[in-house]
């Protein structure tokens, strides 16, 4: 963890140090990524066995899992469980629902109709993350939005590390709607659902959160398929002034930390004891949490604590780090809030920790890293639906603007182009 404070001559460079930690940690593994896609290109099945029993240190007999293993594990998983299942996936849809668009038809003066439409893709491929920990939380998180924006094929891959299959994580899936379910995680599930295997059809655009291979993985097929964000290693900025509990804030910290040692977890303040105060809290935190050994590495590696003078540095180095995830818990939050351009999601006062939008808030916990949050948003109905445009014309409007058509037609030297439109308006042509 490094301490950081505005006031300091070094500031600037380690702060840029700082934010370039979390877009190197995909940028190193994208070597191994691509021989894994290559090999899985070359050999399908058979490599993702071979992986399987490399990475996930077990050999599948079967790669699919199939709808009696899903019914029988539902029936094991115990039935508060499934009522807190059931809760999330409510207001996950119901949120998503909202998102959805309508289509757009207008008259011009000129007399054409113009429209956009909204349709579904037809395939897509969900990767559910396994290795370190089970997410059944983030299987509703892409398979709710990819069944609300009408999605016909939901593929969904997931580790299954020593081959033991999370009971919830399928009960996830049965009640979500995927459509198939394949024993994969890593670059060669994310390989194999952009290029296809003997078994495994290809999709028509991937989603989810994974680790850095994963990230790099969809980076790297990305053209063959389209896909949701590069949404790697989880990362949080919490912004706090001292009338906060350190011991949440903390905790807060620690919530991102616990997910991967790649994780960033970042605190901004403006009071020097209060950081001191959370920088402690930290310290017992690790002391009884059981994932500490992961939390304690991503903390030691890529944590953070930055002394600022003002809201107005918070906001401006927040917007410079584009994180994940943003906790504002100063005075006033949404007053702070509209002046951050660039962050994935945002929890907005002290009573809103980041795991709330984890599991059960509605919005989208599958969110941009790495800095793409610059340029990209949290997975939405958006990521499985796609536009066309169109329009209808007759003889009035096409002769309303026609002529301007066959005139810049004829600018860029596209005489076909031009006498498409010319002909049909019986206009001469130049001599
Ligand atoms: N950004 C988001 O929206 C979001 C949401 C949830 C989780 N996450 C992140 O997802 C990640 C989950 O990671 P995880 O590791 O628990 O599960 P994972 O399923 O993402 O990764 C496990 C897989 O990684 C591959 N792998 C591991 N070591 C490898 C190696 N040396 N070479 C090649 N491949 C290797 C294996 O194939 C293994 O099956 C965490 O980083 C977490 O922070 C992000
Ligand atoms: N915080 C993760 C996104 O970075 C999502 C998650 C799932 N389960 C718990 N947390
Ligand atoms: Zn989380």
């Amino acid at each position: 963890m490094i301490r950081l404070s505005t006031t300091e001559a070094d500031f600037e460079p380690r702060f840029a140090a700082l934010i370039e930690q979390a877009r190197e940690t995909t940028a190193k593994v994208d070597a191994a990524v691509s021989a894994i896609i290559a090999d899985v290109r070359a050999n399908g099945d058979a490599a993702l066995i071979d992986y399987t029993q490399r990475f996930d240190r077990w050999k599948p007999g079967a790669l699919r899992i199939t709808d009696a293993e899903l019914a029988e594990a539902e029936a094991s998983v115990e039935p508060a469980l499934l009522e807190a299942l059931d809760l999330a996936a409510a207001r996950i849809e119901a949120f998503h629902r909202a998102q959805m668009p309508a289509d757009l038809e207008m008259k011009d003066a000129q007399g054409l109709t113009l429209g956009m439409r909204w349709g579904a893709l037809d395939a897509v491929g969900l990767y559910v993350p396994g290795g370190k920990a089970a997410y059944p939380s983030s299987v509703l998180m892409n398979a709710i939005p990819a069944r609300v924006a009408g999605v016909g094929r939901v593929v969904m891959c997931v580790p299954t590390p020593d081959g033991v299959t999370n009971p919830l994580v399928l009960a996830a899936a049965r009640r979500a709607g995927v459509s198939e379910l394949w024993r994969v995680g890593g670059a060669q599930a994310i390989a194999a659902m952009a290029w296809g295997t003997e078994s495994i059809a290809p999709v028509d655009r991937i989603a989810g959160p994974g680790n850095a291979y994963v990230a790099e993985a969809k980076r790297q097929v990305f053209g063959r398929v389209g896909i949701d964000s590069i949404a790697g290693p989880s990362e949080v900025v919490v912004i706090a002034d001292a009338s906060n509990d350190a011991a949440h804030v903390a905790m807060d910290l620690m919530a991102q930390a616990e997910h991967d040692e790649a994780a960033q977890s970042i605190l901004i303040t403006d009071d020097a004891a209060f950081a001191e105060a959370v920088v402690q809290a930290v310290e017992q935190a690790l002391a009884t949490l059981p994932r500490a050994g992961i939390a304690g590495e991503s903390w030691r590696r890529h944590g953070a604590v930055v002394l600022v003078r003002n809201w107005d540095e918070a906001c401006e180095l927040t917007n410079r780090l584009a994180p994940e995830h943003l906790q504002i818990m100063v005075d006033a939050p949404r007053a702070l809030f509209s002046r951050i351009r660039h962050a994935g999601a945002a929890f907005l006062g002290p009573w809103c920790p980041e795991a709330v939008g984890d599991y059960v808030a509605g919005p989208n916990h599958v969110l941009p890293t790495g800095r793409s949050a610059r340029y990209a948003s949290g997975l939405s109905v958006f990521d499985f639906l796609k536009r066309t445009t169109w329009v209808e014309a007759d003889r009035a409007a096409l002769e309303a603007v026609g002529p301007a058509a066959v005139a810049l037609a004829r600018a860029e030297g596209l005489t076909a182009h031009a006498e498409s439109v010319a002909q049909r308006l019986r206009l001469n042509r130049p001599t």
